[in-house]
């Protein structure tokens, strides 16, 4: 007889945290094919960031002069922030491997799992053997993959992606980057940040093709001043470099590109190629993401999915707020809960910083949405104006009508902290006007840049007679 449990969590990344205390009497078996943990914890948010960290502190350093403070960035040991980086997650991930290996309740089986029929799964174990299993109710949380283009994988030129990349031996003289978006803007920040010639090739007109057109706009120009940018290019040969060392890229433009090191970051794709979801009786979509209904059930009765493999998201915040829902529906199917989509804000950790949330100006203007909009220059209050700065900003549009804002888009220092206000706005429906005048704001903290930007937005009266819009103070 295979073992029976109560649930099965397929990935260990956001799946890990649904093993709450509901199912402390309950037989649990959690099951993880590649590095405990998840994309997040291993090879995303987490050591991106911690590289983005050291990386805006190699820019600081290379721009204080500009304010009087003479420094010299005398070089990046790599080795020493790889491993410094590594050397802190890699024994939270074996951690929460043993954790979930000898934990009171659960069982995990460490190996590549696939539905074999209804909630029956069978799990292939590193050993060769497998192990199958049936549950009452089954949760897939197995996440993305990153996608390579035909004309990179047909090469056969050794490559990178984000998987690998943050854990090479040396920093490349020249990295080439392959795609425009999340990923591509934040490594090229970090490896030039470290010395490293990057060049960055987008199919697109614009890096960020998803962001208001006037913040993409503004991030491609201030890219090109840090990056070879190649807009509008498509790359359509991949052969070896020189000598059989590093690679060339040839250009639809007749182009080439030479570099030591080359880096896909072409979008992921869901993990449901092999996870036997006929058999399993889970509908895809066309892009092969999992489809959920509006509270995380699949096609197949009692089977759930959640984060990459189904989300229209591919974040983590995301991902734990679906975690955090399907958490609930699991054990209370008369109360079910949705899962949470709305206002949903993401950031860049670029060189400048993106934070976005709500609807575009162009998504305003297509959806035939009344709307007004204000561009906030951080330059244009006080702590940007001591920073001297000339590039950043915040935008913002609202509904004239309702006085509702509608989207935010900052794009400059802090761009991903100063937005909460906004989001916050957004979701418990506050008015510009209470936002701005509802509350202090610190002064001359750049928060002012927020505060400026929501009362030049000429939506209905003041909230409070007197109220104007300040600058310098
Ligand atoms: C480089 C990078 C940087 C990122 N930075 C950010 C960021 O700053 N902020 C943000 O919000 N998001 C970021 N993301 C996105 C974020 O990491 C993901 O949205 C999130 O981790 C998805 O979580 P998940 O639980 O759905 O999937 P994962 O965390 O990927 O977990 C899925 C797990 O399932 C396992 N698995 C796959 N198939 C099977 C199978 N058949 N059987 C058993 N196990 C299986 C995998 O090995 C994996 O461990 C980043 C992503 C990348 C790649
Ligand atoms: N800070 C964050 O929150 C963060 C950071 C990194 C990744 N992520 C998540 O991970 C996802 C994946 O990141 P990503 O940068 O790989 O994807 P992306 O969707 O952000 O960007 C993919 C880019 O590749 C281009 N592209 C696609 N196919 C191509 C092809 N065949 N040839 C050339 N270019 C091609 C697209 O035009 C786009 O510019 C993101 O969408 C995001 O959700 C989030």
């Amino acid at each position: 007889m295979d073992p029976h449990f109560d649930l099965a969590i397929l990935g260990s990344g956001s799946g890990n945290a649904l093993v709450t205390p509901d199912f402390d009497d309950k037989r649990v078996a959690v099951i993880e094919g590649g590095t405990f943990g998840g994309t997040c914890l291993n090879v995303g948010c987490i050591p991106t960031k911690m590289f983005v960290y050291a990386a805006d502190l190699a820019r600081d350093v290379r721009d204080a002069g500009r304010y009087g403070v003479d420094a010299t960035l005398e070089g990046v040991r790599w080795s020493d922030v790889r491993d410094r980086i590594f050397g802190r997650i890699d024994p939270i991930s074996e951690a929460g491997r043993k954790y979930r290996l000898d934990g009171p309740n659960t069982s995990a089986y460490l190996g590549h799992a696939r539905f074999t029929g209804d909630r029956r799964l069978t799990v292939a174990l590193p050993d060769g053997r497998n192990e199958s299993l049936t549950a009452d109710q089954v949760v897939v949380a197995v996440g993305a993959h990153p996608v390579v283009p035909d004309v990179v994988t047909e090469s056969g030129v050794p490559i990178h992606t984000s998987d690998t990349i943050m854990r090479i031996d040396e920093l490349p003289e020249r990295l080439a980057i392959v795609g425009g978006g999340f990923i591509a803007a934040e490594m090229a920040h970090v490896f030039s940040s470290f010395g490293v010639h990057v060049t960055v090739l987008a199919r697109a007109s614009h890096l960020l093709r998803h962001l208001d057109t006037g913040i993409a706009q503004r991030f491609t120009d201030l890219a090109r001043e840090q990056w070879d940018v190649r807009t509008g290019t498509n790359v359509v040969g991949v052969e070896r470099g020189a000598g059989g060392a590093g690679v060339r890229l040839h250009l639809d433009s007749a182009a080439v590109v030479e570099a030591d090191l080359l880096l896909v970051a072409t979008g992921r794709r869901a993990n449901t190629a092999g996870l036997g979801t006929e058999a399993g009786g889970l509908r895809l979509q066309e892009d092969g993401r999992i489809e959920v209904d509006e509270y995380g059930r699949t096609s197949a009765p009692g089977v759930w999915a959640l984060g990459d493999v189904s989300a229209p998201y591919q974040l983590k915040h995301v991902a734990n707020a679906e975690a955090r829902t399907i958490a609930h529906n699991l054990v209370h199917p008369h109360d079910l809960r949705p899962l949470p989509h709305r206002h949903v804000p993401s950031g860049i950790f670029s060189h400048p910083q993106i934070a976005t949330v709500g609807l575009t100006e162009e998504e305003c203007i297509d959806r035939g949405i009344a709307h007004v909009s204000y561009v906030q220059a951080y330059g244009d209050t006080a702590y940007g104006w001591a920073m001297e700065d000339t590039t950043s900003v915040c935008k913002l549009l609202a509904d004239p009508s309702t006085g509702r804002l509608l989207g935010a888009h900052l794009m400059g220092p802090q761009a991903t902290t100063l937005i909460q206000p906004l989001v916050q706005g957004m979701a418990f429906g506050t008015t510009v006007q209470q936002l701005a005048r509802g509350q202090y704001w610190i002064h001359p903290a750049l928060a002012e840049v927020v505060e400026n930007a929501l009362l030049g937005l000429r939506v209905g009266p003041p909230a409070f007679s007197g109220d104007s819009q300040t600058t310098l103070g």
